[in-house]
């Protein structure tokens, strides 16, 4: 049966998604903060900021008033960037009914909550009407519809269902997950670690380098989630190595591309002076770097990473420190 689904932001995750949900079969309404934007989806039926050579269906309808766009929605799809999250959704009335998924991957800053904290603080919305959506899901190759796994998370089974059917394609396989904790900070965790290899590979350094900081990454990463009640083996499923893997691997990555440019030496303000696209991992080291203190959890690589961000290393500092590290046995 179809479904009404209002996706909230139009970059490139909120259009190739909401692509998804329209090869899906869904009814969806896509919410782009300019109107300009809005009104070019519209007219010419492609997102010409974020995908100009990528045609969406003619029933994908733009609106830039975001109660009208939401009004009748039954799922809202929250595709805006972690930090903004929790004042955009402020201004916004979501429908009571609706369930609500989040698409962004990050660590507020100040309260160290997952997305799913914010949803459910905000907008006073229970658990079991809160989704998330994470995995291997770069969004280019996804709005090209090349074929891509991903994990639809809710602590309610039966939302995680109603989740996975509404967005299921022959191209876009999504499997349930009901540890929604391990998800969000997989998710969130692994653009440290891709700003990390980012690093390795723009000083220079080969495979031995990047591999290594993706396995001892997804190492520290599992031991924040298992600290913070998450599922272990979420970190060896798709939204843990499998994203960890895509994200540190792919030049369409801004994480990994961000590091890369650190590591030629350039600095944060250079580089984020340059894109207006979200490089999450920039701003989500430090609350990931405080919630593992709070934890009790090590975490090198994200503290050699915030350090990095801080300025109070260079990004060729960044593999010495971590090599200098006291000699250990290979599960800790
Ligand atoms: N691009 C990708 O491949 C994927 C991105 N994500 C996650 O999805 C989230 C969104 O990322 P993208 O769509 O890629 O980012 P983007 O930078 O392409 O687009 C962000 C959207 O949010 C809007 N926006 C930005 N700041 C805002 C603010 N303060 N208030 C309201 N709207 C604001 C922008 O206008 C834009 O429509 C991020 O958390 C990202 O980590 C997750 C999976 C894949
Ligand atoms: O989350 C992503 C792929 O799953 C996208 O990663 P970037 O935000 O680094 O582009």
């Amino acid at each position: 049966m179809t479904a009404r689904v209002t996706v909230m932001g139009s970059g490139s995750w909120g259009t190739a998604f909401a692509l998804v949900l329209s090869d899906a079969g869904q009814q969806v309404t896509l919410w782009a903060r300019r109107p300009e934007l809005a009104a070019k989806i519209n007219s010419q039926h492609c997102n010409p900021d974020y995908f100009p050579t990528i045609d969406l269906p003619d029933t994908l309808r733009a609106d830039h008033d975001p109660d009208r766009a939401m009004a009748d929605a039954e799922y809202v799809v929250l595709a805006v960037p972690a930090q903004s999250l929790r004042a955009t959704m402020a201004g916004w009335r979501i429908p009571a009914d609706a369930v609500v998924i989040s698409l962004a991957k990050g660590i507020e800053l100040g309260t160290g909550y997952r997305m799913s904290q914010v949803i459910s603080e905000v907008g006073g919305i229970g658990a079991d009407r809160i989704g998330v959506v994470t995995g291997p899901n770069l969004a280019r190759e996804i709005a090209e519809r090349q074929p891509s796994a991903s994990v639809v998370a809710s602590t309610s089974p039966e939302t995680a269902i109603r989740l996975q059917e509404l967005c299921h394609t022959s191209r876009f396989r999504a499997y349930t997950n009901h540890d929604v904790v391990g998800c969000e900070l997989a998710g969130a965790t692994k653009n440290v670690i891709a700003l990390a290899v980012g690093m390795a590979a723009g000083l220079g350094f080969g495979a031995n380098a990047t591999a290594s900081v993706i396995t001892r990454g997804l190492a520290e990463t599992a031991r924040l989630g298992v600290a913070l009640g998450a599922d272990p083996y979420t970190f060896s499923g798709l939204a843990g190595l499998g994203d960890l893997v895509a994200t540190c691997s792919s030049p369409l990555s801004r994480n990994r591309t961000f590091g890369e440019e650190l590591g030629w030496g350039r600095t944060v303000a250079e580089i984020s002076g340059e894109t207006r696209q979200v490089a999450e991992g920039v701003k989500s080291c430090a609350s990931i770097q405080d919630l593992a203190r709070r934890s009790g959890v090590e975490m090198p690589i994200v503290d050699q990473v915030a350090a990095v961000i801080a300025g109070t290393i260079t990004a060729k500092e960044m593999i010495p420190a971590l090599m200098s590290r006291s000699a250990k046995p290979e599960r800790y």
